[in-house]
C-alpha cells in the first residue's frame, strides 16, 4: 500500500524503538535495514529505514539520509519523520541538525520541530532542557558517552551550532494550552524566520498535543515517542484507511539465543538478572578472543540445548571495558566482539535457533547483517521502545528483538522470551 509516513532513524535499535511505538496502533509497520537496493514494492503504511549514521561523518550521514528520503518518496510518502536518540546524541557538528536541514531543503519546508522526549523511558523536556529521569542530560551517565558525550542539557544550545538557521522554543506553557495554541506559536515563530523549534514535553499527553499540532508538517523530528500518536490521528481523519493491513504474528519454531554486546548500566543488570534464572551463559573475553579466536565459544554453543535460551555476552563493567580498549583499541575491541557475536548468531541459526535477542545498537547492526536480514515486520512490544520483530533469515522465519542499551527493566531477557510464548 502507499506509505503514509516515511521515517528515517539514525541507528538500528532507535529504528525498532520508533517502529514499535507506531505498531502500538495495530497497523503494519515495516522496517528496512539500510536503504533498500530495490525500488519500493510491498510497502507498509508506516515505513522506517534504519541507518547507521549517528556518528558517521556529517557528509556521509546527509548523503545516506537523502537516499533514504528518495526511497520513501518513491513509496508514496508525503510526510516524513527523522528519528534520533531520546538523549539527543550528537556533537557540535552533527548529525541531528545537518540531516534535518538537508531533509528540509529537499522537501522544500521552512520549519520543523525537535522533540526527543520519551516520558515512558524517563526522557522529558522543560524550557528546552532535556532530563534523563530526574537528572539534567549533562549530569546523567550520557555525559561520559564515549562517542557523543552530552555536556549541555539545553537543546537550543546543542542544536544552534549544528544548523544554519535560527533555533527557537515552544515551551511547556504553550503546549499545555493545546494544539491550536501550539500551532499559532509555531506560525508566529515561522513568520519571524525560526526554522528549528525545540518543543517541551514532560508527559504523553503533551506528545498528543504536539502530534496533533504538527501532524501536517512535511517533516517532524524527534525521539520515537512524539510519533506515537500519529497513526491514531491518521486513522481518525481517514488519511489512513481503517482496513490498512494489520501486523501479523508468524508461527515460529522453538530455539532461542541471547547475544549481548551492550555494556550499559542497564544491560549489565539484565545480564546478571538472567543468570539468576539458571539459563546457560558464556562470557566473551576480548583479550582471549584476540589471541585465540572464536573457536571456544562456537564449540560451547554447539553443545547447548537451544530450548534453554543460552546467553553469550561481552557485557562488562566500565573498568574492564576500558582495560580491554586500552590493550586492543576502542574500535578494534568493539569490532572484534561484534564479529564474534555475529558469528554466534549465524551458528545458532544453523543449529535451529529462531528467536534472537540482541542487546546494543552496534551489536544489533552486526547481528542483523550477519543473518542477512534486510526487512522486518514489527510485532508485540516487550518494554517501551523494544518490540519483537519478524524476518526471514536463510529461508527461516525468525523473530528478533534489538534492545537499545539503556532500555528495558532488569528482567528484560526473560520478559522477551515469555512475550513470544504468549504471542
Ligand atoms: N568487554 C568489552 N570490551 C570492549 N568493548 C566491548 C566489550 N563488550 C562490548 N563491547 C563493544 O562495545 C560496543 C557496545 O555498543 P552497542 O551499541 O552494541 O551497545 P550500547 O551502546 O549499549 O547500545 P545503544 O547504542 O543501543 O545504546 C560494541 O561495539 C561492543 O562490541
Ligand atoms: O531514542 C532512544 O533512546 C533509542 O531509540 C535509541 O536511539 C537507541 O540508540
Amino acid at each position: 500500500m502507499t506509505t503514509v509516513l516515511g521515517c528515517i532513524a539514525d541507528d538500528f535499535t532507535g529504528a525498532t524503538d520508533l517502529a514499535g511505538l507506531l505498531a502500538r496502533s495495530g497497523v503494519r509497520v515495516s522496517l528496512r535495514m539500510g536503504v533498500p537496493s530495490e525500488p519500493p514494492g510491498d510497502t507498509a503504511a508506516f515505513e522506517v529505514i534504519a541507518l547507521k549514521s549517528r556518528t558517521a561523518p556529517v557528509k556521509d550521514a546527509v548523503a545516506e539520509t537523502r537516499q533514504a528520503l528518495k526511497w520513501l518518496q518513491a513509496a508514496g510518502a508525503k510526510r516524513f519523520f527523522w528519528k534520533y536518540c531520546s538523549t539527543f546524541d550528537s556533537t557540535a557538528t552533527g548529525n541531528i541538525g545537518p540531516v534535518a536541514e538537508a531533509l528540509m531543503d529537499d522537501l522544500g519546508c521552512d520549519q520543523t520541530i525537535y522533540c526527543p522526549a520519551f516520558p515512558e523511558n524517563g526522557r522529558s523536556i522543560f524550557m528546552g532542557n532535556l532530563f534523563v529521569g530526574q537528572q539534567p542530560l549533562a549530569e546523567s551517565p550520557m555525559k561520559d558517552h564515549p562517542l557523543t558525550p552530552m555536556q549541555d542539557s539545553n537543546l537550543m544550545r546543542l542544536l544552534t551550532p549544528q544548523v544554519t538557521r535560527p533555533v527557537g522554543l515552544a515551551d511547556r506553557l504553550t503546549v499545555a494550552r493545546g494544539a491550536q495554541a501550539l500551532r499559532a506559536d509555531l506560525a508566529a515563530q515561522k513568520a519571524q524566520g525560526t526554522a528549528h523549534v525545540v518543543v517541551d514535553a514532560v508527559a504523553n499527553s503533551d506528545l498528543e498535543i504536539i502530534a496533533e499540532a504538527c501532524r501536517d508538517m512535511v517533516l517532524m523530528t524527534g525521539g520515537s515517542a512524539v510519533a506515537m500518536p500519529l497513526p491514531a490521528l491518521y486513522l481518525a481523519d481517514g488519511t489512513l484507511s481503517a482496513d490498512a493491513p494489520k501486523a501479523v504474528t508468524p508461527t515460529l519454531e522453538a530455539g532461542s539465543i541471547l547475544l549481548s554486546g551492550s555494556c550499559s548500566a542497564m544491560t549489565n543488570k539484565q545480564v546478571a538478572q538472567y543468570q539468576t534464572t539458571g539459563a546457560p551463559s558464556y562470557q566473551l573475553d576480548p583479550l582471549t578472543l584476540a589471541n585465540s579466536g572464536p573457536q571456544t565459544v562456537l564449540e560451547w554453543l554447539s553443545k547447548q540445548d537451544l530450548s534453554q535460551a543460552p546467553l553469550i555476552y561481552a557485557t562488562a563493567s566500565p573498568d574492564s571495558v576500558k582495560a580491554a580498549q586500552a590493550k586492543l583499541g576502542v574500535a578494534e575491541a568493539g569490532e572484534l566482539i561484534e564479529s564474534v557475536l555475529a558469528a554466534c548468531a549465524v551458528a545458532a541459526r544453523d543449529a535451529g535457533a529462531r528467536r534472537f535477542i540482541a542487546a546494543g545498537g552496534e551489536t544489533s547492526g552486526a547481528i542483523t547483517k550477519a543473518l542477512g536480514v534486510t526487512q522486518l515486520d514489527i510485532g508485540a512490544e516487550i518494554a517501551p521502545g523494544v518490540p519483537w520483530c519478524y524476518a526471514i533469515s536463510n529461508s527461516h522465519q525468525i523473530a528478533l528483538t534489538l534492545k537499545s542499551g539503556n532500555f528495558g527493566t532488569e528482567t528484560f531477557f526473560a520478559d522477551a522470551l515469555a512475550k513470544l510464548e504468549a504471542a
